[in-house]
C-alpha cells in the first residue's frame, strides 16, 4: 500500500513538472497561511542555497493578494498548500495568480477542495500517524522544489532527494525512539507554563515558527513567539532569566553557528531550556550533502511528539479550539 501510495505520489510530481516544463519560469513564490506556510520555510531555504537564475519570495496569501508584487506574471510558479484546501485566502491567492498568467500548483490533503479547484495543477499528500514520510506535505514540497530546479536549471539533486525522501520514515522511527524520554521529561517540567519560546535559524526557522504559532499559541493556548536566532541579540535576549522555558533548535544548515551562538549565551544566563540537536539523531541514512535540508523535517516529527505529550500532561487536545473554523475572522 505504501509503495503504491509513493509512486502515486511520484506520478503526481512528474503531472506537475510537465506543466512546469511548458512555461519559461523565472520565479517562484510560496504562498499559505499559519502550518501550511510554516513548511514551505525550508523550501524557502532550498532555493536561496541553490537557485542560479530563479528568484524565490514567501508570503501569507493575504499579503500576496494585497502586496501584489510586481513580478508575478507569465513567468512565474506559485506553489500553494492548504492541508483543508478550504482557507479563503489560499483559494483566492490561487484564483489571483492564475488571474495573472502565473502557473498555480497546490498541495492539500483534500483533492476535492476548492484550493484543488482553483489551481493548475493539485498534489495530493497523505497526512497522519499511518502516512508514510516519503507522501507527506514536507516531502511532497521538496520533491516538487528539487524537481523544478532539475528541469529549470539541471540542479543534480532531485535524485538524491528523492531517495533520501524515501528512506526517511525508517529515519523517523529510529529517532523517534531516541527522543521519547525527553519528549515525556519536556512535558512533565512544562506543563504549567505560561510562556514558552521558539528559537532556531535557517532551514529550521519555519520549524520554531509553526512550533510556536500553531502548537503553542493555537493548539495549547500558551504564550509564545518564534525568535530568529540571529535577531535573538538585538532585542529579545533581554527577556532571558532562570524562569523562562525556551526551546533551542540546532539544524545541520550552514546557519548552524546562529543557533550555537544563541545557545551558549542562552546556557549562561538561563535555566528552562530545552536543545533539540540534529547532531545527536542517527541521520546515518541521510546523504551528507542533504543533511541540512532533511534535519527541519526530521525537527519537526520530533517537535510533534513534544506536542503530543504536552498535550496529554496538560489535558488540553490539540484539536481544541476557541475561535478557529467556529467564529466569523
Ligand atoms: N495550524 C494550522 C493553522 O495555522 C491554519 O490556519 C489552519 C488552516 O490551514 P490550511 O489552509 O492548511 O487548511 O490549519 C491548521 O490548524
Amino acid at each position: 500500500m505504501t509503495t503504491e501510495i509513493n509512486v502515486g505520489v511520484k506520478s503526481q510530481i512528474k503531472t506537475a513538472l510537465a506543466e512546469v516544463n511548458k512555461r519559461d519560469i523565472k520565479n517562484v513564490f510560496f504562498v499559505a497561511c499559519g502550518g501550511s506556510s510554516a513548511l514551505m520555510y525550508p523550501s524557502k531555504y532550498v532555493m536561496d542555497r541553490e537557485a542560479k537564475g530563479i528568484d524565490s519570495y514567501l508570503y501569507s496569501s493575504n499579503e500576496f493578494i494585497y502586496r501584489n508584487p510586481v513580478k508575478l506574471g507569465v513567468n512565474s510558479l506559485v506553489i500553494l498548500c492548504s492541508h483543508s484546501g478550504t482557507t479563503p485566502e489560499t483559494v483566492e491567492s490561487a484564483k489571483f495568480a492564475r488571474s495573472k498568467g502565473a502557473l498555480a500548483i497546490s498541495l492539500t490533503n483534500e483533492p476535492e477542495s476548492p484550493l484543488a479547484k482553483e489551481s493548475d495543477v493539485f498534489l495530493k499528500y497523505e497526512w497522519g500517524k499511518e502516512a508514510d514520510a516519503f507522501a507527506t506535505n514536507y516531502s511532497v514540497m521538496y520533491q516538487l522544489v528539487f524537481g523544478v530546479l532539475n528541469l529549470v536549471e539541471n540542479n543534480d539533486k532531485y535524485e538524491r532527494i528523492e531517495k533520501n525522501l524515501e528512506k526517511l520514515q525508517s529515519t523517523y522511527n529510529r529517532v523517534l525512539k531516541h527522543t521519547a524520554a525527553a519528549a515525556h521529561e519536556f512535558a512533565e517540567k512544562h506543563q504549567d507554563e505560561k510562556i514558552i519560546y521558539t528559537m532556531a535559524s535557517g532551514a529550521n526557522y519555519g520549524v520554531a515558527y509553526s512550533f510556536a504559532i500553531c502548537i503553542l499559541m493555537e493548539m495549547q493556548w500558551i504564550h509564545s513567539h518564534a525568535i530568529h536566532a540571529g535577531e535573538y541579540f538585538h532585542g529579545p535576549f533581554e527577556i532571558l532569566d532562570k524562569e523562562t522555558p525556551f526551546i533551542i533548535l540546532l539544524g545541520l544548515d550552514e546557519t548552524r553557528h546562529l543557533e550555537e551562538r544563541a545557545l551558549s549565551f542562552s546556557k549562561k544566563y538561563g535555566e528552562k531550556l530545552t536543545v533539540l540537536d540534529a547532531k545527536e539523531y542517527d541521520l546515518s541514512d541521510i546523504d551528507e550533502e542533504v543533511k541540512g535540508y532533511i534535519a527541519p523535517l526530521v525537527l519537526n516529527y520530533v517537535l510533534r511528539q513534544y506536542a503530543d505529550k504536552l498535550a496529554e500532561k496538560r489535558n488540553h487536545p490539540l484539536s481544541l479550539r476557541r475561535y478557529m473554523w467556529k467564529v466569523e475572522y
